[in-house]
């Protein structure tokens, strides 16, 4: 396929994840437009090829558009990548909805669920976009930052639709970037969910000065009940085994570029979370993730030790000391009360 040849890409949400992707995918020779809200955000993209608030520092490619406006971003794009935070999500797809190309699908990277529904993302877009319109999520290990700089990364793309999802791993998949693909859309959502809010858990301990066992015993433990929840809520283990669990778990916990391991380190280190959001200064979706994350449990009658005791740190229910102690003071346990792979 020639670079002429390539689909129109349109990317919603010029924050550092939407600008890293769009990037990667001009760099591809995809004809690539980003679509923010700041228009001054919007104009250092497009004219200074740099997002100076998400991305310092980093050259976009000159080929790289960027607009303020949604029917000018979505005009014969042959595919829409959403990339606004989950919050965000359901509007934006409503927005999207009347201008979308007919031919055009709509994947995102978006990692959450809807906030106050606990609904799958993948959920809220076939019912704002109605039947037929192919979907994606994409997920997997990846700060924004590496991935604008051109380091190796590799994520996965899930979609039901296996042609929709080769086009979207196409515009991903480069020399420095590795995009798998599978069929499992709730079980990648789901971890790229919930690891957010194990980050939070990994980062206190580390806040803490617990150690490194600590730190290896929760996101195993972390794993786990990740791994619990998925089942219950019908994603296949082996998703979890990978790129969308535990390879974007293992990144998030232990790689200080997160923002949700960040928060933990804060909190465990003393701060309130609201100074800690404030110096992040960026999305931290573990803040409503914890809350849907219980809501699943609470639905399907599962256990989370690691996601409740988050939540209720969050809440400033409890100190992160009194997490601790009620963690250790769980009763002692088989380590697999049953086998998670049937
Ligand atoms: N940054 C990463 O490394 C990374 C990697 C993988 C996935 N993600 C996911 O991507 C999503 C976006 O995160 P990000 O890192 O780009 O966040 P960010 O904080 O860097 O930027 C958020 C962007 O969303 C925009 N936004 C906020 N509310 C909006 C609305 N109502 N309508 C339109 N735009 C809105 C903001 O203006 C900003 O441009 C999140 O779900 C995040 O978990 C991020
Ligand atoms: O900065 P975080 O914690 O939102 O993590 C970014 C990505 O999701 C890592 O894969």
């Amino acid at each position: 396929m020639t670079a002429s040849d390539k689909p129109k890409v349109a990317v919603l949400g010029a924050g550092s994840w939407g600008t890293a992707l769009a990037a990667l995918i001009a760099r591809h020779g995809h004809p690539t437009v980003l679509w923010g809200r700041d228009p001054a955000m919007v104009a250092a993209i497009d004219g200074g090829h740099e997002n100076t608030r998400y991305l310092p520092g980093i050259a976009l490619p000159g080929g790289l558009r960027a607009t303020t406006s949604l029917p000018e971003a979505l005009a014969d794009a042959g595919l829409v990548l959403v990339v606004v935070p989950s919050h965000a999500f359901a509007e934006t797809l409503r927005a999207l909805a009347p201008l979308r190309p007919a031919h055009a699908g709509v994947a995102w990277a978006t990692k959450g669920f809807e906030p106050g529904s606990g609904r799958f993302l993948h959920e809220v877009a076939a019912e704002v976009l109605g039947e037929g319109v192919p979907l994606a999520v994409v997920t997997g290990p990846s700060f924004a930052k590496e991935v604008a700089e051109g380091l190796p990364t590799a994520l996965t793309v899930h979609s039901d639709d296996a042609e929709f999802c080769r086009q979207v791993a196409d515009a991903l998949h480069g020399p420095a970037f590795r995009a798998y693909t599978g069929n499992d859309m709730r079980g990648a959502e789901l971890g790229g969910a919930m690891k957010n809010v194990l980050a939070v858990a990994t980062g206190v301990a580390d806040g803490m000065a617990l150690g490194l066992n600590a730190r290896a015993g929760l996101i195993t433990r972390g794993l786990n009940e990740m791994l619990r929840l998925n089942i219950a809520l019908g994603g296949r283990p082996e998703t979890l085994m990978g790129l969308a669990g535990l390879g974007d778990l293992v990144l998030t916990c232990t790689g200080d570029l997160s923002r949700n391991r960040r928060l933990g380190l804060a909190l465990g280190r003393g701060s309130s979370i609201k100074d800690a959001v404030r110096e992040i200064g960026q999305v931290v979706e573990s803040i409503q993730t914890a809350d849907e994350v219980m809501r699943l449990a609470g639905i399907h009658g599962i256990e989370l030790p690691i996601a409740e005791n988050v939540r209720d740190v969050l809440h400033g229910d409890i100190t992160p000391a009194e997490g601790l102690a009620r963690l250790m003071a769980r009763e002692r346990k088989a380590e697999y009360p049953q086998s998670l792979f049937g």
